[in-house]
């Protein structure tokens, strides 16, 4: 008989599935409505629903927050049955509240599973970030290269010209000199508003999305999620916590971080087998959003697993509650 401790990627990754559609069909109704919390906690309550009628012994380690801010789904809250293997979860029931809330591109539901003690526990703060998609050598781009620099190396990774690489940033009057910084090489930017992980994993699929590197800060649980993704799909990810004053600092050091300047790679924020899933919540590049006919609703899903790296596309339609 199967060891039912032991972390059975491939059974668990359908239940991860489920995970993330109820939390995309759960924020349904509010996509468009201007309430960005309702939406959130919609998609909130219906992951942690889901993720608990799943059989592992799971412990949130990226989560909605600390327990004292966060009544649900905060970092280090059991979930699960208990009966199955000791895991982490890494997750963001909504990534894009903004998204959801204006019916802007490229919101997702986001989860990953991973055997226990191998996801990054990090704190919730801001992450410089740097990825690419697959093909290239792991040092083609890194964070101690200037923008401009990424820019020049991809291009000559590619074999193409400076400016036939386009960069997604988040637009934020934080990275107004990175933006001017990869503009001066002719390089074109996607600017976002909100939802880093979908950014990142557009990297991945650059045939498609025209992505092919992704720069700048947002939140550090956002680039274990975005981690985890390119773990699966390849493609490289660097990233470094920043923090903004003592009480920051004083969060990674209650996550176990020592190192407050270390920059970690993508197999350093996830060390070992993951599976993610993901599923469109709004119209997106990788995703198909939500659909509502007379009745039905149709979610797009896409899951992962590391250690094939399989990539499934799921369409999923039920009876509208
Ligand atoms: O808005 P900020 O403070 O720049 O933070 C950026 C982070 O917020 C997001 O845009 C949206 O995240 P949430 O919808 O989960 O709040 C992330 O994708 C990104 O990492
Ligand atoms: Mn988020």
């Amino acid at each position: 008989m199967a060891d039912v401790t032991e972390f059975q990627d491939r059974l668990l990754s359908l239940g991860l599935a489920r995970v993330s559609e109820a939390a995309a069909l759960a924020s349904a109704k509010l996509i468009g409505r201007g309430d960005e919390k309702a939406a959130d906690q919609a998609a909130v309550n219906a992951m942690r629903d889901q993720l608990n009628l799943l059989d592992i012994a799971g412990v949130v380690v990226i989560g909605e927050g600390e327990r004292d801010e966060a009544p649900m789904l905060y970092i280090g809250e059991e979930v699960g049955t208990g009966n199955g293997p000791a895991v982490d979860i890494a997750l963001d029931p909504l990534e894009g509240t903004t998204l959801t809330a204006k019916d802007m591109p490229n919101a997702l539901t986001v989860i990953a599973m991973a055997p226990r003690g191998t996801l990054l526990h990090a704190p919730d703060v801001y992450m410089e970030k740097l990825a690419i998609g697959p093909g290239f050598a792991p040092d083609t781009v890194t964070l101690d290269m200037a923008p401009a620099q990424r820019v020049r190396a991809l291009a000559r990774a590619k074999g193409v010209a400076a400016d036939e690489i386009t960069v997604c940033i988040l637009e934020r009057p934080r990275h107004e000199a990175l933006i001017a910084e990869v503009r001066s090489t002719g390089a074109a930017i996607r600017l976002i508003t909100d939802g880093d992980v979908a950014g990142v994993i557009h990297c991945a699929e650059s045939e498609i999305t025209g992505i092919d590197m992704y720069m700048g800060s947002g939140g550090a649980p956002e680039g274990v999620l975005a981690a985890s993704a390119l773990k699966c799909m390849g493609g490289q990810i660097y990233g470094k916590l920043l923090f903004r004053n003592d009480d920051e600092k004083a969060r990674a050091f209650k996550a176990g971080i020592t190192d407050l300047n270390r920059v970690y790679t993508r197999d350093e924020m996830v060390t070992a087998d993951v599976i993610f899933a993901a599923t469109g919540v709004t119209q997106g590049s990788i995703l198909q959003g939500i659909k509502i006919e007379p009745g039905w609703v149709t979610t797009e899903t896409i899951l992962m697993r590391s250690k094939t790296g399989s990539v499934r596309r799921m369409l999923y339609k039920s009876p509208m509650k």
